[in-house]
């Protein structure tokens, strides 16, 4: 007899609703009375979604760096050690944005080499408004990533609902069944989906199965995408970054060893385009100001986060930029957090970002009212 967990790969691209997603499965499972634990990955170096998740789920962070490559030797470790640790009855590892869910399913499949953990599948979650978008150009890394992250899901959670017309929401469905035919598809607006109905299609999890039944039911990891006759069917990674100019600053994280496979440098070159900003604020700024900067943007910032404190409102917020939305939340989070804000995009001026952001620290937006 034995004891496997089952673990979750959480994809989509930045900003379409992953951890949105997450809470509630965290809120389902816990409601069932077991013990769901996360592996939280993010490009920057803070893990602000992880104050979003409870603090009773224990969680480990994969930071400042993308977990399908620079730090992909480190999953296996940090599954083992949750295990470990925790004795959890379901994983979730919540990949970044860029993440190529091909590379993640490798690295987890790795893993389940020698570790008792049972991949139960892929759900990406979609900006529908986005993708519909990007449909529309139909080039682009971020295009490709998306198609990539559609075809390779087990299931789909088809975000962001209410963003998109009523009229064009067959071309959205066509879309995502020729891209991946075999994956149930779920719409929604804020992740809100039938979550049994969505575990059920992976096989779910069940505190008996989990704790005491025998394998029988046991997928092999790697079964997930040849049943589904998507292997063949995915495209190489996004190209070589050669073809983009900017100041882009590529994703690295020197201080992770890089385990070799056969696709390191491929998978690298897909995110060289990629960068990011971290701002730690020195005090609080003005909240209008703030707001004008994130819709001044530019478009080559896609996803923005950060906890502020603002000089004219008494609480601190949590701000969200996704696509072109923006959201504030109140929070009061535990432990030392401190004011910070995290760019994500491609070659955007970092320089001029930081300068702006410097301004608004001095009170300078408001001199130029
Ligand atoms: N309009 C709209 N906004 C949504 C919906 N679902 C989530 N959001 C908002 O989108 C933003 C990003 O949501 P997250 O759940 O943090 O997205 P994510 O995929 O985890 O983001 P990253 O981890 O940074 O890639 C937040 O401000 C959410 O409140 C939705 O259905 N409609």
């Amino acid at each position: 007899m034995s004891q496997t967990t089952p673990i979750y790969i959480l994809s989509g691209f930045l900003g379409s609703g992953k951890t949105t997603l997450l809470q509630q499965l965290i809120d389902h499972w816990q409601g069932e009375g077991l013990l769901p634990a996360v592996i939280m990955n993010e490009v920057g170096d803070v893990n602000l979604d992880g104050l979003q998740v409870q603090e009773q789920v224990p969680m480990t962070e994969m930071l400042s760096g993308c977990i399908c490559c620079s730090i992909r030797g480190d999953l296996s470790g940090e599954i083992a050690g949750l295990i470990q640790r925790e004795a959890p009855d379901v994983i979730v590892v919540e990949a970044t944005g860029i993440a190529n869910p091909m590379e993640i399913l490798e690295g987890v499949s790795e893993a389940a080499l020698y570790l008792p953990i049972d991949l139960r599948g892929i759900m990406t979650v979609v900006d529908s408004a986005h993708l519909l978008e990007l449909y529309n150009v139909q080039k682009g890394k971020t295009y490709r990533l998306m198609q990539e992250q559609i075809r390779c899901a087990s299931a789909l959670i088809l975000n962001k609902m209410d963003r998109v017309k009523e009229e064009e929401e067959d071309l959205l469905q066509s879309i995502v069944e020729r891209w991946n035919g075999y994956a149930g598809v779920w719409k929604a607006v804020r992740c809100r989906v039938d979550i049994p109905a969505l575990l059920d299609a992976l096989g779910g999890v069940k505190a008996d199965w989990t704790r005491a039944a025998d394998n029988e039911s046991k997928q092999a990891p790697g079964e997930l995408v040849p049943q589904n006759g998507r292997e063949q069917n995915a495209e190489p990674h996004a190209e070589s970054a050669s073809d983009h100019g900017g100041e882009s600053q590529p994703l690295h994280h020197p201080h992770h060893a890089h385990k070799s496979h056969n696709h390191e440098s491929h998978a690298h070159e897909s995110h060289d385009h990629v960068m990011v900003y971290t701002h730690y604020f020195k005090g609080p700024v003005e909240s209008l100001a703030f707001e004008r900067l994130i819709a001044d943007l530019p478009r080559d910032v896609y996803r923005a986060k950060g906890v502020l404190t603002f000089s004219d409102t008494a609480s601190r917020f949590l701000f969200q930029y996704a696509f072109r939305e923006s959201d504030f939340m109140k929070i009061t989070p535990q432990g030392n957090v401190p004011d910070v804000a995290v760019f994500i995009g491609e070659h955007f001026s970092r320089s001029e970002l930081e300068q702006a952001l410097l301004s608004l620290e001095q009170g300078g937006l408001r001199e130029t009212d």
